[in-house]
């Protein structure tokens, strides 16, 4: 399907100003299906993109990338994953695919957001802030001199958010289901995030971490069954286990944590 010259949806002018970027024009919200079913239809067929593209719906977070990358507005950096453009030699859509989407959940209070914080700006900040419904950062860097982009949601653990929160779940390599050593309980709870997260993705498509935060607060025998704990909940969600602290910014290692970990993973914090 390819609209016609006449018609001026506002998913339609976005396509007429990426097609001549000295005529851009900053989208502004328009509803989800037509862009969806415009931009569909353009994507050379065949072509991998189809998997990150779509699953960053619902798509408002979609309509960012599409502005100029020297607007001050756009949240993700022009070249991610879910950034198209006219390839001018084919007239079509291309995408750049470096991009892997993480998302992070867990209960409230956890310390996500702050786990994130110390990941991207290496920052740390005690007051709590309620994340409201969903959040997110980009983190670039190269691996082997190819650049890489990291999308990391920050989900709201408070329950009323859930069902804002779960719509982004979709299209996650990398899942992060994060508790607070100091209380016990979230760690159970990281069961229940991670089948939700699960259930929104093909089984077996994302890594998946349990992340064992705020390890500054406590030590010794308690803080070692804990971790033994989480390392065993660890292998049966085959998820690679961290003890990490934002506050610290280190990530802390202990007998049990060692073990639940693998020699190729990135340290986090
Ligand atoms: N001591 C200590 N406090 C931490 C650490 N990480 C987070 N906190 C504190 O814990 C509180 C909650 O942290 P957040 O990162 O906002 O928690 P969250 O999981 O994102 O919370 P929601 O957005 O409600 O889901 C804040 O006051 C943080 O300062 C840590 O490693 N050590």
């Amino acid at each position: 399907m390819r609209m016609g010259e006449g018609q001026r949806s506002p998913a339609y002018c976005t396509i007429l100003a990426l097609r001549n970027p000295r005529a851009w024009v900053w989208p502004r919200p328009c509803p989800a299906s037509p862009l969806h079913d415009l931009l569909w239809s353009l994507i050379p067929s065949g072509a991998n993109a189809r998997y990150s593209v779509w699953h960053s719906e619902p798509s408002w977070p979609l309509l960012p990338c599409l502005s100029h990358p020297d607007s001050p507005a756009h949240p993700l950096p022009w070249g991610s994953p879910s950034a198209f453009w006219i390839d001018p030699t084919t007239d079509r859509l291309s995408f750049l695919l470096k991009v892997s989407k993480v998302v992070v959940l867990g209960d409230l209070y956890v310390g996500k957001t702050s786990l994130i914080n110390r990941f991207c700006k290496d920052a740390f900040d005690r007051d709590y802030k309620a994340t409201i419904g969903v959040d997110f950062e980009i983190e670039r860097f190269q691996i082997a001199g190819i650049p890489y982009s990291l999308q990391i949601w920050d989900t709201a653990g408070q329950e009323k958010f859930k069902c804002i929160a779960s719509a982004y779940y979709r299209g996650a390599q990398v899942i992060i289901t994060a508790f607070d050593l100091a209380d016990i309980q979230t760690l159970g709870h990281t069961r229940q995030w991670l089948a939700e997260a699960q259930r929104e993705n093909e089984p077996g498509s994302s890594f998946v971490f349990l992340v064992g935060t705020k390890k500054d607060l406590l030590s010794g025998p308690a803080c070692e069954q804990t971790e033994m704990d989480a390392v065993h909940l660890a292998n049966e969600m085959q998820a690679e286990y961290w003890s990490v602290s934002a506050k610290t910014g280190r990530e802390e290692s202990s007998a049990a944590s060692q073990e639940g970990a693998s020699a190729s993973s990135p340290g986090c914090c």
